[in-house]
């Protein structure tokens, strides 16, 4: 069976009630072919049940992070049961800017992710290699130690929850976008990986999308090769051009 794209929409901490309110009003216009492709966008967690309550059932809402506990006496979290009970299926989790600026280490990203799980969420876990591992030729070594940290906390059935987010951190935000080689590579070598790892059922189904300066202007070259099931995109989710980029996938 043919891999469904997903198309995600990272708003990252950006946004207005008003702009959101355009945001959601420009979405709500678009026609989403869900037997192609899934479109989620995460909001804001300020705006999340906004999102959630106008959004078109088409388009879903999935939180940016999710805490690593239950409810309770944790100032500033959200806990995946409050996601469930606002009706959200997806959460991302482990963003690059997660790991970076809130200190988020691959073991944390890999009990995130198993918590969500257990708690009923699907999860879009984020990896990627800094630049400077790039140039070091350790790219297929960080992917690979990011993803067997989540690996080793997941029966094999939960991968179906899954969709890994192929992000290297130099592409994020720069304008910088892989090319359609250094994409394909990435994403080949990660299914090889899972199919090894986990099994070549689990690495087949796997639904493995590309984040990182995604435009208009370059998804529809990207959205061409064979391991590239769709797209997490940062700037370009907050501007018209996200309707090119859905339509790419569809
Ligand atoms: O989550 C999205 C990624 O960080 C990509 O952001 P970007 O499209 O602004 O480069």
């Amino acid at each position: 069976m043919a891999r469904k794209y997903v198309i995600g929409g990272n708003w990252k901490c950006n946004g207005t009630q008003s702009s959101v309110a355009s945001l959601i009003e420009m979405l709500n216009g678009v026609t989403v072919d869900t037997e192609s492709v899934e479109v989620i966008v995460s909001p804001p967690a300020l705006f999340v049940a906004t999102a959630q309550a106008q959004l078109k059932p088409e388009i879903r809402v999935c939180s940016q992070n999710v805490s690593l506990t239950g409810p309770g006496a944790f100032t500033g979290e959200i806990a995946a049961e409050q996601l469930k009970d606002l009706g959200l299926q997806w959460t991302l989790v482990g963003h690059s800017e997660r790991r970076s600026l809130y200190g988020e280490t691959d073991l944390v990203v890999a009990q995130k992710t198993k918590r969500a799980l257990d708690q009923g969420l699907d999860v879009i876990v984020c990896i990627g290699e800094t630049l400077d591992e790039r140039k070091a030729d350790q790219t297929l070594n960080v992917l690979t130690r990011q993803l067997k940290a989540v690996a080793d906390l997941l029966t094999e059935d939960l991968w179906a929850r899954i969709v890994v987010a192929y992000e290297p951190v130099w592409a994020i935000g720069t304008g910088v976008v892989a090319t359609p080689e250094q994409a394909q590579d990435a994403h080949k070598n990660l299914r090889a990986w899972v199919a090894a790892t986990i099994s070549p059922e689990v690495a087949a189904n796997l639904r493995i999308i590309y984040g990182g300066s995604v435009s208009a202007k370059n998804c529809n070259e990207l959205i061409a090769l064979h391991d590239v099931d769709g797209f997490l995109v940062g700037g370009a989710s907050l501007k018209p051009e996200f309707v090119d980029i859905i339509q790419s996938a569809q």
